[in-house]
């Protein structure tokens, strides 16, 4: 199981003279998904990342519980390494164990099998976003999913799959952030909606 929580309290961030959002609270139970909307520059990719640690918050708190997987709105994606290579180093720093079988396994569920020797550089934009999101496939005990614009590039059926796997990970008692622009592709469960920005 992946049990995890999350809890947000008066949470503030601002850029420079311009408070993105503030008196910020909410709270995530066991088999939440939350989407966080708002405008462009709104301060959703800065939400994100008080929520992470990543960021420190002008005021407020958050507290967690479990691991964290945080996939980035940019996919981080180095040019001159391989598929494979890329998704190695990726999960080697959430300190993910995988071995070659393990990513094999991953980039084909991805679709991206054939590709797994191709440097990224020669990947189209939605196949270096699939790289990153392989990485859930090896993330199932990690409670707390924080995913910035996962469905950028991604094509119908990579939409799909990545509603699947948010709810796979739901049942399993996870929760996740994801900051989007778009419906999130859930059959079986309605996200909570979290707007900011004016
Ligand atoms: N590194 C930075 N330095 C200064 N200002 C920044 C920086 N990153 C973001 N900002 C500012 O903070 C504000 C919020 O940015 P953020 O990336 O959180 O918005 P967002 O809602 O995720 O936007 P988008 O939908 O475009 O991804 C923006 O107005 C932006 O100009």
């Amino acid at each position: 199981m992946s049990i995890a929580r999350l809890e947000v309290r008066s949470l503030a961030a601002s850029r420079g003279p311009v408070t993105l959002f503030r008196d910020l609270s909410f709270a995530l139970v066991p088999g939440e998904i939350a989407a966080v909307r708002g405008p462009n520059g709104s301060g959703k990719t800065t939400l994100l990342r008080c929520v992470a640690g990543l960021t420190q918050p002008e005021a407020g708190d958050v507290v967690r519980e479990g691991g964290i997987l945080f996939l980035g709105h940019l996919p981080g994606i180095k040019d001159d390494l391989t598929a494979e290579e890329n998704l190695e180093f990726a999960l080697r720093m959430q300190g993910v164990d995988a071995d070659a079988t393990k990513i094999r396994t991953a980039l084909s569920v991805v679709g991206l099998e054939g590709k797994r020797r191709v440097p990224a550089r020669r990947l189209s934009a939605g196949q270096r976003r699939r790289i990153g999101l392989a990485r859930l496939t090896l993330s199932t005990t990690t409670g707390l999913w924080i995913l910035d614009e996962p469905l950028a590039s991604l094509d119908a059926s990579g939409e799909e799959w990545l509603g699947g796997m948010l709810e796979a990970h739901a049942g399993r008692g996870g929760i996740a952030l994801v900051a989007t622009h778009h419906p999130l592709p859930l059959a079986k469960i309605t996200p909570r909606d979290i707007a900011i920005g004016p």
